[in-house]
């Protein structure tokens, strides 16, 4: 096993105090203002817990924001045998929230990558999903950030990503079309310039499971 490091320069979590991150009595009092904005009493018994719920819930679905999405593949498993094909991670649930409406998209990603100087652990592949899809997103930019953290981090031979999604911004408000998904892709080293690789990982990850 190894682990790696990286220059603090490397590491891709935002600056918060950079940002002026507002204390928590300030975001709970914009959820009240929020809640008076839409019509109801924040004052009302029901409501009364919300600002403070609604606040801890935002700290669980936006924690990506704190977590270095780079770190979580820092540890590497190089007593494999010398396998080296490529490795398939499907069916990755996740949920995140449209950067336009603050509104959830929801779906699976898959990621595969051939493996140079060992493997990394299965929950990590599935972590850095979770530390791009817990921020405000679109779901081109996920796609690409969590291709760009594998290829900088394993420097692997190849790696591809697919995200598919509904987007409940296009469901249950605007243009109301519930149902439809959204595929991205990025393909990076042999998966981007061979497309009998693209073929492979599209067949794995379209295969029924049985
Ligand atoms: N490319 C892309 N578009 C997205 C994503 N999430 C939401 N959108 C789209 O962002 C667009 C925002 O369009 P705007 O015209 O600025 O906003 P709007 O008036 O609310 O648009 P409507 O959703 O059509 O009502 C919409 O077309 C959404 O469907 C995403 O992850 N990727
Ligand atoms: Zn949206």
């Amino acid at each position: 096993m190894c682990i790696r490091h990286r220059p603090e320069s490397a590491q891709r979590v935002p600056n918060e105090v950079a940002l002026g991150r507002p204390s928590r009595q300030e975001a709970e009092a914009a959820v009240r203002t929020l809640l008076r904005w839409a019509g109801d009493d924040p004052t009302r018994e029901g409501l009364i817990d919300t600002p403070a719920r609604v606040v801890k819930a935002y700290e669980q679905i936006f924690g990506g924001y704190r977590m270095d999405a780079d770190a979580l593949l820092e540890r590497v498993f190089e007593d494999v045998e010398g396998y080296s094909d490529a490795v398939l991670v499907r069916d990755i649930p996740f949920y995140s929230h449209c950067e336009h409406h603050m509104v959830p998209f929801m779906g699976l990603a898959h990621i595969a990558y051939y493996p140079t100087k060992g493997v990394v652990g299965l929950s990590k592949l599935a972590r850095v999903v979770d530390a791009f899809a817990r921020r405000l997103q679109t779901q081109e930019t996920m796609t690409a950030q969590i291709a760009d953290t594998i290829e900088s981090i394993l420097q692997p031979r190849g790696c591809a990503v697919m995200v598919e999604a509904e987007h409940l911004c296009m469901a249950m408000r605007g243009v109301q079309k519930a149902g439809v998904s959204t595929i991205t892709t990025q393909f990076r080293g042999v998966y981007k310039s061979d497309p009998n690789e693209q073929v492979r990982f599209l067949t794995f990850v379209r295969n029924p499971k049985g």
